[in-house]
């Protein structure tokens, strides 16, 4: 089994450039499908357990995909399967965003239900809606979601209940391939829509609003290949600006956009953290005493429930009573009992936990429950006393790069290894602290 062991007391100092954005280049390499015509090349791609996952999706379907460095190509010119591969759907929920692409350019989809990050119910009733309501019929049964149109979907008027990012992504792109005109209302607002409506616009689409909350779209016959930078991780240059700030550091986030970060950047300078915009990122300079502070997640431009486990670790050391209140996701608090092993002082009520701090944290064993609380835990090992041990890293690595060896780079005191090595670093470990 692997861990990431980490001993905190170091300051982090220096330069990471965020990579791109996981949840970007998943609907944009789902996207590609809908392109009859010509190869798409996907530039700033992450090597992430998703994207691997992703391109085996489409691969099986008959899409010709290749990674090198940090650049994808993808030809899906031939005809492809319209049924998703159930084992690689099942690990990952961004691989629902085949249905639109599929149904769009086939008029059939079918996929496994999904899988992701265990951190609530996660229906998908907002897609299927939206399919429905461009004439499709859908079929839910042992565990297959099916979509069958006769012809074309047609282009309609929806009105999403939630702001849903991937409702959004998926019914933009069905749409840019149906027939006339679609208005949608209450989307999602996610600067990742954003990228993948510039994408799915250089393939030839006419999209236009994304990022406000009704987008409209005029159906085209056909779409193409097209080349395209994908955005920053806004969440994984988030998670480095909590690093920086944890360890009292000074680390400049080269790709942290502050546009795609003012709700992350007020609550972390309300907390005392300086932060200042450079030309190719932003500089984060932390206090040696961190104010408490409340946040609520709330779809964006509000605060990122995918940085609420990291800024908890954050308040954990603040001077104070600090509040998280989850309004996205409805379990996203499995954290929490992890932190308590490391010391935390923390109590749950309904949606909203309550920190208090500054806490005495303690290395512990303590596993990632889901993606970003395994960063979570990382971080405020960072600044507990001792050792701290996080397994479970197939969640960190759907959606980090390197990070052990980046926050390495950084400073930090930190290995990743497999079982047996951990042994021995231990034992080294206890060695050296009973010949001081
Ligand atoms: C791959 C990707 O981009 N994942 C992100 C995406 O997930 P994802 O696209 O799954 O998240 P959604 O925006 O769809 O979910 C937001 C809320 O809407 C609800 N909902 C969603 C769809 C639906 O049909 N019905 C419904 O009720 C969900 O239960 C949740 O309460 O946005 C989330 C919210 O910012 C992030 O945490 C995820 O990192
Ligand atoms: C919840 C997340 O991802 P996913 O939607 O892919 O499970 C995340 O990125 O924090």
């Amino acid at each position: 089994m692997e861990k990431i062991i980490v001993r905190g007391g170091r300051q982090l100092e220096g330069t990471v450039r965020a990579e791109g954005a996981k949840n970007a280049v998943l609907p944009v390499i789902a996207a590609s499908i809908i392109a009859s015509e010509g190869k798409s090349v996907l530039h700033d791609v992450p090597a992430l357990a998703d994207v691997r996952t992703i391109n085996e999706v489409i691969r099986h379907m008959n899409a010709e995909v290749h990674m090198e460095g940090r650049t994808v190509t993808v030809d899906a010119s031939k005809e492809l399967l319209t049924e998703a591969p159930i084992e690689y759907v099942r690990k990952m929920r961004a691989s629902v965003l085949v249905m639109g692409p599929l149904l769009a350019r086939y008029g059939h989809a079918k996929v496994a239900l999904p899988g992701g990050c265990a951190i609530g119910s996660r229906p998908l009733d907002q897609h299927l809606k939206g399919f429905e309501a461009m004439g499709a019929e859908i079929t839910v049964g042992n565990g297959t979601i099916e979509a069958n149109v006769e012809g074309r979907l047609k282009g309609a008027k929806i009105y999403f209940d939630v702001p849903s990012v991937g409702a959004t992504e998926n019914i933009i792109m069905a749409a840019a391939l149906a027939e006339g005109k679609t208005v949608l209302e209450n989307c999602a607002k996610e600067p990742e829509i954003v990228d993948l409506a510039n994408y799915l616009n250089k393939m030839g689409a006419h999209i236009v609003g994304a990022g406000t909350e009704t987008i409209r779209i005029h159906g085209v016959d056909k779409l193409y290949g097209a080349t395209h930078n994908i955005i920053p991780d806004r969440i994984e240059a988030g998670t480095f600006m909590v690093a920086a700030a944890i360890t009292g550091g000074n680390v400049l986030v080269q790709g942290a956009m502050h546009e795609h970060l003012r709700s992350v950047v007020a609550k972390m300078e309300e907390m005392g953290v300086t932060i200042q915009e450079e030309e190719d990122g932003l500089r984060v300079i932390g206090p040696s005493k961190l104010k408490a502070t409340d946040i609520k997640t709330m779809p964006h431009p509000g605060f990122p429930t995918d940085m609420q486990s990291q800024m908890m670790a954050l308040m954990l050391n603040a001077q104070g009573t600090s509040v998280i209140t989850e309004t996205v996701f409805e379990n996203r608090f499995m954290h929490v009992e992890e932190f308590r092993r490391m010391n935390a002082k923390m109590k749950i009520e309904g949606r909203s936990v309550i920190i208090e701090g500054p806490t005495d944290l303690q290395g512990a064993e303590v596993q990632a429950t889901d993606l970003r609380a395994g960063a979570a835990l990382i971080l405020a090992g960072l600044v507990a006393d001792g050792y701290t041990r996080v397994t479970e890293l197939k969640h960190l690595d759907r959606g980090y790069v390197d990070f052990a060896e980046k926050l390495k780079l950084l400073g930090a005191d930190i290995e990743r290894v497999n079982e047996d090595e951990a042994n021995v670093e231990e034992t080294e470990a206890s060695e050296s602290v009973s010949t001081l």
